[in-house]
């Protein structure tokens, strides 16, 4: 967390950074770098981390305050400015503010969110013109789950988590619990016991209730605190774990119900109510400065 709150004024633009949820899992198969195959279907939550961003003509790229076990040489946020200014030859910098909302190592991917936020905004305050094609490439040597974050739609993925369909899902209200254990992502794909093989399904399966994730029986074993998470969330409905782990979640009809859940916790969990959004809130924010510049521009 940043010292001071991240607001928008004359030098600061602020975008959201949202989280994903992973609805469904399966590890389909291994490619020869190590990396997985996968099946899953990403929607957000409209729970951000909040970016501020300062643009510099001095082309230098900042973080701007600490965030705790992250250097800011391997911040997703300045690793991501860095690639869209030498993809571009920008000769703009920029102070890189990050209010963290989303827990780190949670599955929610909210490192890879800041990347994509970071990557999106940039490309509008510098005007560096790529489109979200381009964009997409660039985010993938970032982490599998950013160029998802890039395209900011509610999606079918294959491949790394790079081939992407976009889907409509219904948008119900989740409880999302956050057990208070962090879950390495490459732990659980380098496990002895990972199923790496599962057959493929079509969309139409998940549609039809198969929302099974590969990863879960994995980490409800390493980790008891995920079990005990799952085993309460369960009295309510369908309880999941998101990508690798460690939060779960469930879903429910309205946002009352969901916080009638959250409100009978077991005491030392924390957790947060959110609703399930097909279109990221970045492409709302997105879309806002479209207007502010383009009525600029029409003044000027
Ligand atoms: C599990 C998911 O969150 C599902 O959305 C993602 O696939 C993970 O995406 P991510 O956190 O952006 O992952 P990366 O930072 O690219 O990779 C972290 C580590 O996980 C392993 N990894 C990741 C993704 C994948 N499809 N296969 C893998 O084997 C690799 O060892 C890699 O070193
Ligand atoms: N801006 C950032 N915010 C969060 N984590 C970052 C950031 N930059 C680098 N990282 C690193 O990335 C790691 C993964 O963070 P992230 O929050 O994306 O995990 P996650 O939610 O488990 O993601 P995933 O679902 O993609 O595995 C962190 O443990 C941290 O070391």
């Amino acid at each position: 967390m940043i010292d001071e709150a991240v607001t928008d004024n004359d030098a600061w633009s602020v975008w959201p950074a949202p989280a994903k949820l992973n609805l469904m899992l399966r590890v389909v198969g291994r490619r020869a770098d190590g990396y997985h195959e996968l099946q899953t279907v990403f929607q957000f939550v409209d729970r951000c981390d909040r970016l501020g961003f300062r643009v510099r003509d001095d082309g230098e790229v900042r973080r701007d305050g600490a965030l705790p076990g992250v250097d800011a040489e391997a911040d997703l946020t300045v690793r991501a400015a860095r690639a869209l200014r030498a993809a571009t030859d920008c000769s703009l910098g920029v102070d890189i503010r990050c209010e963290k909302v989303l827990p780190m190592g949670g599955g929610l991917g909210g490192g890879s969110s800041d990347a994509a936020t970071t990557l999106v905004a940039l490309n509008a305050l510098w005007g560096t013109g790529l489109d979200t094609e381009a964009l997409a490439r660039l985010a993938l040597p970032l982490g599998a789950d950013v160029p998802v974050f890039v395209r900011g739609q509610a999606a079918w993925g294959e491949g790394v988590g790079e081939r992407l369909t976009p889907v409509e899902l219904p948008e119900p209200w989740f409880l999302v619990l956050v057990p208070r254990c962090s879950v390495s992502t490459q732990a659980v794909f380098t496990h002895p016991r990972l199923t790496r093989d599962s057959k493929p399904i079509k969309l139409a399966d998940f549609t039809d209730g198969d929302v099974v994730n590969d990863c879960l029986p994995v980490v409800r074993d390493e980790y008891p605190a995920v079990a005990d998470a799952l085993d309460w969330l369960s009295q309510w409905g369908e309880a999941r774990l998101t990508g690798t782990g460690a939060c779960v979640f469930a879903a429910f009809a309205g946002r009352d119900q969901a916080l009638a859940a959250w409100e009978q916790r077991p005491a030392g969990i924390d957790g947060f109510v959110a609703r399930g959004c097909n279109r990221s809130p970045l492409l709302d924010r997105l879309a806002d400065i479209d207007t502010q510049l383009s009525s600029r521009h029409g003044q000027a």
